[in-house]
C-alpha cells in the first residue's frame, strides 16, 4: 500500500523573503509587534537582508501597500502588522473590516501568503496584552503562520 504523504511546515524549508507591511498609527503597541515578528523570522534562519519593512499611515492603508507588494513578485510571504483599538464611533468597523477584508482579498488574487497580524481590539490594555505582554505577540505568531505556508508551499511545488 503507498504510504500516505503529508506536507507540513518545518523550521527548516521556511527560509525566504519577507515583507512586512506596517500601519503606523498606534505605534507604541505596533512597533512590539514589529520587534517580535522580526526576532521569530531571525531565530527561523531568516536573513535581515531578506526582511523588508514597508510603513503606511493606518490599517486602512494596509491593503493596497500588500498589493503593491505583491505585484512586485520579489516576496515569499507578506505580513501585516498593526492596531486598531476600538474608539467611541463606528469608525472602528470600517477600518478593520476593510482591512482584513483587503489583505485576504489580494493573498488568494496573488497566491500569496499574508499573514494577519493586525490588532483589533476594545482596548489599549487588550492592545498591550496582545504586543508582548501576557498574552503573547500577535507579531511574532503572524511571522510564523508565514514562516509556516512559506514552507509548505515549498514543499508542495518541490
Ligand atoms: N483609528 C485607527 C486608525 N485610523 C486611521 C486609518 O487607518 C487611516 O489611516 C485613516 O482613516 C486615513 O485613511 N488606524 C489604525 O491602524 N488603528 C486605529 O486604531
Ligand atoms: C479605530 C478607530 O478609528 C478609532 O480609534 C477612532 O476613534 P473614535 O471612534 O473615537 O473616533
Amino acid at each position: 500500500m503507498t504510504a500516505i504523504r503529508t506536507i507540513e511546515g518545518d523550521f527548516v524549508t521556511g527560509q525566504g523573503r519577507y515583507a512586512l507591511v506596517v500601519g503606523r498609527f498606534n505605534s507604541f503597541v505596533v512597533e512590539s509587534l514589529v520587534e517580535g515578528a522580526v526576532d521569530s523570522l531571525k531565530r527561523h534562519g531568516v536573513k535581515e537582508s531578506d526582511i523588508t519593512i514597508v510603513r503606511v499611515p493606518g490599517a486602512f492603508e494596509i491593503p493596497l501597500m500588500v498589493k503593491k507588494v505583491a505585484d512586485l513578485k520579489k516576496y515569499d510571504a507578506i505580513i501585516t502588522l498593526g492596531a486598531v483599538i476600538r474608539g467611541g464611533t463606528p469608525h472602528f468597523e470600517y477600518v478593520a473590516g476593510e482591512c482584513v477584508k483587503g489583505v485576504g482579498s489580494v493573498s488568494l488574487e496573488y497566491g500569496i501568503p499574508v499573514a494577519f497580524g493586525v490588532l483589533t481590539v476594545d482596548s489599549i490594555e487588550q492592545a498591550i496584552e496582545r504586543s508582548g505582554t501576557k498574552a503573547g505577540n500577535k507579531g511574532a505568531e503572524a511571522a510564523m503562520s508565514a514562516y509556516e505556508m512559506v514552507s509548505v508551499i515549498k514543499q508542495l511545488e518541490a
